[in-house]
């Protein structure tokens, strides 16, 4: 029976939230927002061990009680430059405890309000599939691209366009080949596809939204108070 493990990439600078600290530190409901993070993986009955990816110089972490997450939690120093590089060694810190063929699910820090059903959903749906997959939510708005003074340059076409979300469940040994010889891409999807596989979307929705803007805290907080399960203890 295939194991499952997740991978948390924390590492980045949140440089497009503007905060005076990494936005996956910022106060959310009550407490740090990676904790709600962490606290909906490790709540996973499927996920045995999840492993956080920190920056080396992160001073942060230390100042903050964890122990509410429990024991699945492992914590690593080892983010990279870029969010494949910080997603890669966490898999390189993670290899003597995962198989080959063991799923693994890579999931944003900065998407704290993923739900105990999107996760049962992604497991539920990839278990038997070749390839794995991604959480994703098709695209509901009218596409512009901007040209010149922010102008309207062209209205694209949104039929079978998804935004991709995360987590994205792969198996171990595929995804750890993938991203390295794919290193330059934004998510973990992209390196599977280059590899010549095809990954499966698993609908979610716009809740399990990333905070990247100032705007998307208040969002996420409103998201998880709405949903009251998901306010980690
Ligand atoms: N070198 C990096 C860059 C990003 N991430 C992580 O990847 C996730 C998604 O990235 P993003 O939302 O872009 O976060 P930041 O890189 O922090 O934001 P920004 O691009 O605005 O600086 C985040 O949880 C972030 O901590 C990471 O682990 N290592
Ligand atoms: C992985 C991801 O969340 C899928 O949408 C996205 O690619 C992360 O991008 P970012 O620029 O690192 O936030």
């Amino acid at each position: 029976m295939a194991h499952h493990y997740a991978i948390v990439p924390a590492a980045g600078s949140g440089s497009r939230f503007g905060a005076e600290m990494p936005k996956q530190y910022l106060s959310l409901a009550g407490c740090p927002l990676i904790h709600h993070t962490l606290a909906a993986l490790c709540r996973c009955p499927a996920i045995e061990r999840v492993w956080v990816v920190l920056s080396p110089g992160d001073r942060y972490w230390p100042q903050y009680d964890w122990s509410a997450l429990g024991a699945k939690l492992e914590t690593v120093y080892c983010g990279g430059e870029t969010r494949a590089q910080s997603v890669a060694n966490g898999l390189a810190a993670a290899e003597t405890a995962v198989a080959d063929d063991d799923w693994v699910l890579v999931h944003d820090a900065a998407r704290p309000c993923v739900s105990a059903a999107m996760l049962d959903a992604l497991c539920r749906e990839l278990a038997d599939d070749a390839v794995g997959g991604l959480l994703a939510a098709p695209v509901a708005d009218t596409l512009k691209r901007a040209g010149e003074g922010q102008r309207v340059q062209a209205t694209l076409s949104r039929d079978g366009l998804w935004q991709a979300q995360t987590p994205q469940m792969f198996r171990y040994g595929v995804l750890r080949r993938s991203l390295a010889a794919f290193p330059d891409v934004t998510d973990e999807a992209g390196a599977i596809e280059a590899a010549g596989y095809a990954p499966r979307l698993v609908r979610a929705d716009a809740s399990n939204l990333k905070v990247t803007f100032p705007a998307d805290l208040a969002l996420a907080e409103m998201i998880l108070k709405s949903r009251r399960e998901d306010i980690a203890p």
